[in-house]
């Protein structure tokens, strides 16, 4: 049995397309409902037939659903709950897709009280936006984080994993702090890092842009994907997970200025057994089937 019947989509970029997209392809009997601030944002949704119905408001389109997932930046999520909050049916669960989780499950609470309340992460996603950027394999073999509220009821739990799986991913259930942490390190330090080394290499005086450009090697043009993101998203979530991000950085630096020291000592030893170690981490990930780079990668139907 499909673990929804009527799910109303809040959020119609990336995220939300390829969630839209996804029920289409794997649950087609479901009734989609769809919701963005963005008039233009609902246009294109409604020349591409992304769902059955766009609504011009948040209210209108949860009307009767059975499963509301936010996808817009987390800053954005509190906001858009208390919009909605008069016309959420009693028996619907409220998700959201933000790639942060405990302020999250802290403004959905806060906004819907008494609602049954069970957030989630995709981890998957890319450097675009916007509703024509999503595409229906994105979820696939990808795994999702599910950060239910302390008091939510294991069939809602279980509903929205199954939710999850049908679009193709692994779930894991984890607590909102536990999830910021580990995705401080894996994801929003990354993110960090691209943002700034692309910032440091266009400001650099001596090396024209053009230079740049033209003779980017590999992992400068990766970090150059990464730091192509989107800000308004990305502002939010270090915002939003603060603690865990300057943890995470003050280590990094940490760690960083080591191998300054190595470098100026000359202590190549330390250089090598560093960079063997780090080697094996991305054998390890490629051996588990999580590498991005494998052939199928979400592209087939782009
Ligand atoms: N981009 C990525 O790779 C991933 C993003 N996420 C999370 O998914 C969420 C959505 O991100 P994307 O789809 O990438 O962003 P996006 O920029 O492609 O889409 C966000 C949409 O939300 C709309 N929006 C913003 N504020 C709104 C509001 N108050 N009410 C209604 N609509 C509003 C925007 O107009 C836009 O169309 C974020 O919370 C992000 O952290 C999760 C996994 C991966
Ligand atoms: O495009 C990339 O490399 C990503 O890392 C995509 C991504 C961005 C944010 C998330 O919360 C999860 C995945």
């Amino acid at each position: 049995m499909l673990p929804f019947a009527r799910v109303a989509i809040l959020g119609l970029g990336l995220i939300g397309s390829s969630v839209a997209r996804g029920v289409r392809a794997s649950m087609p009997s479901v009734a989609l409902s769809g919701y963005d601030a963005d008039p233009q944002v609902r246009e294109t949704a409604r020349a591409i037939d992304l769902v059955d119905d766009v609504a011009d408001t948040a209210g209108a389109a949860v009307i009767d659903a059975d499963l509301v997932i936010l996808c817009v930046p987390v800053g954005a999520m509190g906001g858009l709950a208390a919009e909605f909050a008069d016309d959420l049916p009693a028996e619907a669960i409220v998700s959201d897709v933000g790639s942060c989780k405990a302020s999250v499950v802290e403004a959905l609470t806060a906004a819907l009280p008494g609602a049954t309340i069970v957030p989630a992460h995709p981890v998957a996603g890319t450097e675009n936006s916007g509703p024509e950027a999503g595409f229906a394999a994105l979820f696939h073999k990808r795994w999702c984080i599910v950060t239910p509220a302390p008091d939510a009821p294991q069939v809602a739990v279980e509903r929205v994993s199954e939710f999850w799986r049908r679009l193709g991913a692994d779930v894991e259930i984890m607590e909102p702090e536990h999830h910021d942490r580990v995705l401080a390190v894996t994801s929003h330090l990354p993110h960090l890092i691209a943002y700034t080394i692309v910032g440091t290499a266009s400001d650099l005086e001596e090396v024209t842009s053009s230079e740049v450009i033209k003779y980017s090697a590999g992992g400068f043009r990766d970090f150059t994907r990464i730091a192509a993101s989107d800000p308004t998203m990305w502002r939010d979530v270090f915002l939003a997970n603060k603690d865990a991000v300057l943890d995470m950085l003050q280590r990094f630096s940490e760690d960083l200025s080591e191998l300054q020291r190595a470098i100026r000592w000359g202590k190549g030893d330390q250089l090598f057994e560093t960079f063997t170690r780090t080697r094996a981490v991305r054998r390890s990930i490629i051996e588990q089937g999580q590498d991005d780079a494998r052939p199928d990668f979400g592209r087939s139907d782009h």
